[in-house]
This record gives C-alpha cells, sequence and structure tokens, in this order.
C-alpha cells in the first residue's frame, strides 16, 4: 500500500495506520509512507524516528537445507527471486539464473500465463520457429516427466527415439530457448555470469555431483541460426546432453549444461521483465576470455575427467576458444568440428547411394553458403577428406565456392580471416558474386546451407541445381536449424530437382510424394549423430585431448553404418533409431583412432590391445540403461 501525506504534519489517518498496522510483514513491506512537500510537492524525509512496529511474524525462517535440496523443497524455494546474499549463504549461487527477480514479477508472470497461456506463448510464434503447437505441447510434457522421474523419461526417449528427438531436440529446442524466461520453472544446469569473476572455482562445489563426465557448455551468443538469445541458450545444452543419455549412454546424474552469461547484445530481450540474464551489453576482448578461462579452469579442477564441449558460441570466440583450450583439455567444439565431420560423412554417404567409391570426393564441385563457424568447420574437413584421397591441400581447395552475407568470397577482400583465406577464390573479378549466378557458372555437384538465413536455396537455385548436374543427382544439403532457418524444405528441394536431390537437412523433413506416386526418402544432417560418439570415446579412453585424427574416425565410420538397403533409397545417414549402435560403433572407431596414437588410458587400452571388437563391446556395456535399480540410504559420514 502506498501513502502520500501533504504537508509537514502527518495526516490523522496516516498516523493512525502507522500506529496500528504493522510496517513489515513476513520481511515484506506493506505500507510505505511517501511525505511530499506542501509547497512544491517534493518529496522529503520528516524529522524524528519512525515510531516502532512490532510484526508478529519471525523476520526470517530458519532453514536446515542448502543447494539443490533447497530450491527442490516448495516451503523455502523462491525460484529466481533468491537475492544474491542468500544464494551465498545457502550454497544455491551458480543453480540459478544470476539476476534476482521479485515476488512480484514471478506473481506478474504466474498471473499471465493463469489468463492467457496463448498470450504468453502465441502459436503464431510457435508456428514462426516451425514448430507447431502441438511439439510445444509435447515438449511441455516431457520436461514435467523428467522433472518428476528422468528414468521413466529416459525409458520413453530411449524407446521412442525417432519421434521424440525432434521433440527435446532440435527444431523444438529452439522454440524453447526463444522462451526460455517465460517457460523456465525448475533449476536445471548452472549459471556463470561475469558478477562472478573470482568466485567460480567456489561455485562449482554447488553442484551436487562429484562425479561429472560431460558437460556443454555455451554463451547463447549464437543458438541454432536464432542469433543472441542470452542465458535463454541453456536450452541447448540442456538438449544436447539428454542425447548424450539417451545417444551415449551417459548417466543422467553425471553431465552438466551450462550457460556463461557475459550480457547479451538482444536488446529486446535485455529489456525484457522476465529476462533473468544481466542486463549488459555483451562483454568482449580480453575481459570475455578472462571469464571463460576462468570457468574452465574451475569446472576442469573439479571434474579433471570430464569432456567439456562447446556449443552455439559466436564465431568471433567460437574459433579462438577452441585452439585456445583444446591443446589443454578434452574439449571440442560441436558447431565446428562435430558438424564438419557430420557433412563429411554425409557426403561419404551421398556418394554410396551414386555407387561411387569414397575417391570421387576430389571430383565435386562444392558451393557452400555460409561462412562461419560450422560452414567454414565442413569446408576445412571435406578438404581434408581430399587430402585423405589424395589430392594435395591447393587442388582440394579449388573444389570449394564460398559465400557469405556478401556473396562469393575472393582473395580480393580485405580483412579475411586465416579461418576462410585458403578458400577465399583467386578471380577477384567474381567476388560478391550472387549464389544464383555461382550455381549456374560452377554447376556445382554439392550445395550445402550452413548460413542460418533461411531459404536461400530458392526455386531459381534449386533448378538450376538440377540444370546442371545431368549425369548424377545432385547433392543437397540445406544444414541450417532450426526449420524456419533451413536454406529449403524438403518438399521444395524435389519439386524443383524433380525428385532427383539427394537430400538430407539439419532440422528433421518429412519424405516426399512425388506427383508420380514416387515417395523420395530424406535424411537428416545434423551433429547428433556424432557427437554423443565422439564425446564417449573420448571420455571413456580419457584420451585428454581431441584429435583431428579422431573426428576423422568418426567422420568415416558413420556412412559404413547406413544399410545397403536404405542406401538404395537414398538415405546418407542411419536409421536414428538405432542410435545406441550407431555411437558405440562412433566411440569405437574414436577410440581406436585415439589407440593408435596411444591416447588411451585404463581399461580402454587394454581393450584397444585386444582390437575393436573388444573395445566395441566393453564401450557398449559401459551405456547406461534406464531401468529402475535398488536404492540403498547412506548415512552422512560413510564412504561410498
Ligand atoms: N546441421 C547441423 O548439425 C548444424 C551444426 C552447426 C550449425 N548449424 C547451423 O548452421 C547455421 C550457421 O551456424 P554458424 O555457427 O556457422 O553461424 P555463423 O554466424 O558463425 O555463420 C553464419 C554465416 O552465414 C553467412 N550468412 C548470413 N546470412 C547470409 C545470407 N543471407 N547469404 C549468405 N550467407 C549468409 C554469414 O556471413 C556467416 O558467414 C546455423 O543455422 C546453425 O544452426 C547446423
Ligand atoms: O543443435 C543442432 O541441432 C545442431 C547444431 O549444433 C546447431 O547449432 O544447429
Ligand atoms: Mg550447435
Amino acid at each position: 500500500m502506498l501513502c502520500l501525506s501533504l504537508g509537514r504534519q502527518q495526516s490523522a489517518w496516516a498516523r493512525a495506520l502507522l500506529q496500528f498496522q504493522p510496517k513489515f510483514v513476513g520481511g515484506k513491506e506493506l505500507v510505505r509512507f511517501i511525505h511530499l512537500d506542501e509547497a512544491d510537492g517534493t518529496p522529503y524525509t520528516p524529522a524524528g524516528i519512525p515510531p516502532y512496529a512490532p510484526s508478529l511474524q519471525p523476520p526470517a525462517y530458519v532453514v536446515r537445507k542448502t543447494g539443490f535440496d533447497l530450491l527442490k523443497d516448495p516451503w523455502c524455494n523462491k525460484g529466481s527471486a533468491f537475492p544474491r546474499s542468500e544464494r551465498d549463504r545457502l550454497g544455491v549461487r551458480g543453480l540459478l539464473p544470476p539476476r534476482s527477480l521479485t515476488l512480484e514479477l514471478q506473481a506478474a508472470r504466474f498471473m499471465e500465463d493463469y489468463y492467457h497461456p496463448r498470450h504468453l506463448i502465441p502459436p503464431e510464434d510457435v508456428k514462426s520457429g516451425g514448430v507447431t503447437p502441438e511439439m510445444a505441447r509435447r515438449w511441455k510434457v516431457l520436461q514435467e516427466l523428467q522433472d518428476r522421474n528422468e528414468t521413466l523419461f529416459y525409458r520413453v526417449l530411449f524407446d521412442h527415439f525417432t519421434e521424440m528427438a525432434p521433440i527435446i531436440y532440435t527444431p523444438t529446442v529452439g522454440w524453447v530457448c526463444v522462451n526460455f524466461h517465460k517457460l523456465y520453472r525448475r533449476p536445471r544446469g548452472m549459471y556463470f555470469s561475469a558478477e562472478d569473476r573470482g568466485d567460480m572455482a567456489a561455485m562449482v562445489y554447488n553442484w551436487p555431483q562429484q562425479d561429472v563426465q560431460a558437460i556443454v557448455v555455451t554463451d547463447g551468443s549464437r543458438i541454432l541460426g536464432l542469433g543472441d538469445l542470452g542465458i535463454n541458450g541453456l536450452g541447448i545444452p540442456i538438449g544436447k546432453l539428454d542425447l548424450y543419455c539417451a545417444a551415449a549412454g551417459f548417466s543422467p546424474s553425471k553431465v552438466l549444461p551450462v550457460v556463461i552469461d557475459v550480457g547479451t547484445n538482444n536488446a529486446p530481450l535485455r529489456a525484457d521483465p522476465h529476462y533473468a540474464g544481466l542486463r549488459i551489453p555483451r562483454i568482449t576482448g580480453p575481459e570475455y576470455f578472462a571469464i571463460l578461462d576462468e570457468f574452465v579452469t574451475a569446472a576442469m579442477t573439479r571434474w579433471p575427467n570430464a569432456v567439456l564441449q562447446f556449443e552455439d558460441f559466436s564465431i568471433e570466440h567460437a574459433v579462438p576458444l577452441l585452439e585456445r583450450y583444446r591443446k589443454h583439455h578434452l574439449v571440442f567444439n560441436d558447431d565446428i568440428q562435430g558438424t564438419a565431420a557430420t557433412a563429411l560423412a554425409g557426403l561419404y554417404g551421398a556418394l554410396r547411394v551414386l555407387a561411387q567409391p569414397a575417391s570421387a570426393l576430389g571430383e565435386q564441385r562444392i558451393v557452400c553458403v555460409g561462412a562461419g563457424s560450422a560452414g567454414m568447420g565442413v569446408v576445412r574437413m571435406i578438404a581434408a577428406g581430399m587430402q585423405k584421397q589424395g589430392l594435395s591441400f591447393e587442388a582440394a581447395a579449388s573444389r570449394f565456392w564460398v559465400l557469405d552475407y556478401n556473396g562469393l568470397i575472393t582473395a580480393s577482400r580485405p580483412d579475411l580471416t586465416n579461418f576462410v583465406k585458403p578458400f577465399a577464390r583467386r578471380d577477384a573479378s567474381h567476388e560478391g558474386e550472387s549464389l544464383l549466378s555461382v550455381v549456374k557458372r560452377v554447376k556445382p555437384t554439392i550445395l550445402l546451407g550452413l548460413a542460418g538465413a533461411g531459404r536461400l536455396f530458392t526455386e531459381q537455385v534449386l533448378s538450376a541445381m538440377n540444370e546442371g548436374c545431368p549425369q548424377q543427382r545432385p547433392i543437397i544439403f540445406p544444414m541450417s536449424n532450426p526449420t524456419s532457418r533451413m536454406e529449403a524444405t524438403a518438399e521444395e528441394a524435389m519439386r524443383c530437382t524433380a525428385g532427383r536431390a539427394i537430400y538430407a537437412s539439419g532440422s528433421p523433413q518429412p519424405a516426399v510424394e512425388m506427383p508420380d506416386g514416387r515417395t523420395v526418402a530424406v535424411s537428416q544432417a545434423n551433429n547428433m549423430y556424432l557427437f554423443p560418439g565422439v564425446a564417449l570415446g573420448a571420455f571413456l579412453g580419457q584420451t585428454r585431448i581431441i584429435t583431428d585424427r579422431m573426428l576423422m574416425a568418426a567422420a568415416e565410420e558413420l556412412p559404413k553404418l547406413v544399410t545397403q538397403e536404405d542406401v538404395e533409397k537414398g538415405l546418407v545417414y542411419p536409421r536414428l533409431a538405432s542410435i545406441r549402435d550407431i555411437t558405440a560403433s562412433v566411440a569405437t572407431a574414436v577410440a581406436v583412432a585415439a589407440g593408435e596414437e596411444g591416447r588411451l588410458r585404463g581399461r580402454m587400452r587394454e581393450k584397444f590391445a585386444l582390437g575393436p571388437d573388444a573395445l566395441h563391446t566393453f564401450i557398449s556395456r559401459s551405456m547406461f540403461y534406464p531401468e529402475y535399480k535398488a536404492l540403498v540410504h547412506l548415512p552422512r559420514g560413510i564412504d561410498e
């Protein structure tokens, strides 16, 4: 209640209120007096000591719980409204979004949801992300299950992986991230912010699990093709780690999703009252790297055996961070390295569909739209694959035409990064050439999309692709995510190529029914095929670092797993229903490569000496399977 009191004399009713109404109840101010000067209306503080008004309610509650136990107790939980001092006192710092909200804001959000759930997340917003309201509903149902019974959650996910992957992961996870601040209910994962500098080494001990085996971290700066989503990006590490558990058999209790909050350049999000990240523009430069260094040191000190996956960092930091840590820690960047290996695997798969040997890779003409972390990672990896087939680096590089926002990239461009420079075309006269013009001139056999900018493969581009490839089926991979950002749908690609395209998209697409009654199968070119296996092989083998050779082994293994029957249908990746077998085989290939480099340790090293089959069996048997086990209570003070 707000009482305005005019004049130096308090009105009688104001004095009465002050006397009889306790001013603070349960630590919450109920009545506030603002005194305004009679003459000019300016607020002033009245002289004298305000009367003592004792409350009948305690000003504080005593709690015996700390950390997650406290957050899971509805009586003492305040959600994202815990103030900073309490977060420190109660061991919940890092377990909640960095900015403390208020009870009023929480109540307002609840009431919005109570009255207008459709208004909170309008269906048209859901659709524009390529996600239907039914997919959003299913995500909520699964989320609620995960919050109350993880074993059951993973069992249903495990048994229905093909159907549920698009719900817990791409594309629905994109919608989740956009709306994360509205959907936030229960704490999951950890938050480290720029304001935590100096404290991260202590904060990691707020996480209840001593044996963390896999961490996926983002700074939210490039979430899928949706741009900067700040701490809302945490949805991505959560989704990736769901796949670690379902596909690679990591135990759900031993994985940790993390978001680093260095601010956001997404101004509307920053201004949203429900957004719980720091409301500052992104920190960059040396301060940014100091924050990341502190997090990596803290995490690797407490969990030295964990594999650390970098996810959805903008290009500005993705490459430097990978170079910074990859020689010292068990880290990889999924968007650069996982995507690259996946794309190369898909191209080997496409060559199988074309009944061509792997050596035919070096004969392809490849146009790649998007020269960011994913695009250039893919281009470099395919070039490495061509080198393995006997081409020199220069000969391999000459097979590529790379475009970015400004069109075809040539060596005449100022400020080309070392990442891009080797693949810039030499002929400056084509600088900035449009995609359509490049496709008509070059007649590529392979068209890759990694721009995150929506339907860049227009009807004209797709038709030109088809006309330029009369002898062999054109290979078209619109790999950008989520669905709203992909370069062409499967239907568009098939319509414009008379069903000839060998098609694989980043987000899932249905098979296409052609007017002549044929059904053309399509694949999903998503790094989910590889990152779980890469991480599993590296973690179990404790390989200390993840090398290019290990990643190449993963890329070469994947296409071998496509059945001949599926190859004949035009599929370039194996079926997701067998994701566990895929992951076990990929992890084995990664481990064999690591063994050949002398990097395996412990039991994996022993198994390596016995051969790949022994490794495969050991890896498969190490995987967590969701089933109920007997629970044993261990009193405090007794070691496991
Ligand atoms: N399928 C997968 O497994 C997979 C893996 C990683 C990334 N991706 C997707 O790839 C996309 C790009 O990711 P990134 O990390 O490389 O992003 P990025 O921001 O680092 O790079 C984007 C690139 O696209 C270019 N670009 C933007 N608009 C363009 C336009 N209109 N025409 C031509 N080029 C344009 C930019 O200039 C830049 O070179 C995202 O949508 C992401 O979801 C897919
Ligand atoms: O998250 C995905 O679906 C793939 C990839 O990591 C991406 O950033 O798009
Ligand atoms: Mg990614």
